[in-house]
């Protein structure tokens, strides 16, 4: 028996729904691939969107890429866990994914901004862990969105004119952390990883039942 099962092998952990924010090109992708590689039982939310694909990204694997009509049709289904406009497309968490996972007590890993945020917040309480990224400084930050090449001069403007909004919502993070280097930022991250999963309130039922046996067995 460990801490996801009880003694019939029942799952009993709750996933945790861990979610990376920050300002365009400050590293969540980065980061959520080093994570997941390190990681491989924790699930990914691949989010749906209506904006284009950038060279190299894979539908169903990098995002769901779908028509405004086809974002509409799920919206009106109630099959998104939430939902928002972010630099003027449309992108939200499909919620049989995840639920899924959850029930399953495997952690989800969301890359979603401040709104979606809010709204995995409401909905899902304490089960949401959010950690924010900044980058070192806002020139370094314009530096890395051209260093990726995947994005066209009007795009990185906009996001650009958007980052101070986005940094504004940090103290709405359990978590704010600088990624200036990616290996130490890494191991931030994944050392929250570790110390949220190792919570009393994580633990369930069988922390009571472990310390009840261990007690009763005395003398
Ligand atoms: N600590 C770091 N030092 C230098 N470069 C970095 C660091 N972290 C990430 N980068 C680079 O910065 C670029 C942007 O990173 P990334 O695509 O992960 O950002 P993002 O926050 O996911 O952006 P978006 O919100 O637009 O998807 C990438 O080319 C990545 O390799
Ligand atoms: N509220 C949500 N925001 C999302 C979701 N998926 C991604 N995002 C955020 O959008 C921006 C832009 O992403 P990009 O891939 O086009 O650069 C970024 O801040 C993401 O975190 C989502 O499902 N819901």
């Amino acid at each position: 028996m460990d801490a996801r099962t009880d003694k019939a092998g029942k799952i009993e952990r709750r996933g945790i729904l861990f979610v990376l924010s920050s300002p365009s090109g400050a590293g969540k992708t980065t980061m959520a691939r080093r994570l997941l590689a390190a990681e491989p039982q924790m699930a990914v939310s691949v989010s749906a969107t209506t904006r284009a694909k950038r060279p190299g990204e894979v539908d169903g694997i990098d995002y769901h890429f779908r028509t405004e009509a086809q974002f509409a049709r799920m919206v009106e289904a109630g099959e998104f866990l939430e939902w928002a406009h972010v630099f003027g497309n449309r992108y939200g968490t499909p919620r049989a994914a995840v639920e899924t996972a959850l029930r399953m007590g495997r952690d989800v890993l969301f890359d979603v901004d401040w709104q979606g945020t809010q709204q995995l917040a409401q909905s899902m309480g304490d089960d949401v862990v959010s950690i924010f990224l900044l980058p070192p400084t806002m020139a370094e930050l314009e530096r890395r969105l051209r260093a990726r090449r995947t994005d066209s001069e009007e795009v990185i403007e906009g996001r650009m004119a958007r980052a101070a909004a986005e940094i504004s919502h940090w103290p709405e993070y359990d978590y704010v952390l600088v990624n200036e280097d990616m290996h130490d930022c890494f191991e931030q991250i994944h050392t929250i990883v570790h110390a949220e999963r190792l919570r009393r309130q994580r633990r369930g039922a069988w922390l009571t039942e472990f310390t009840r046996e261990m007690v009763g067995k005395q003398g």
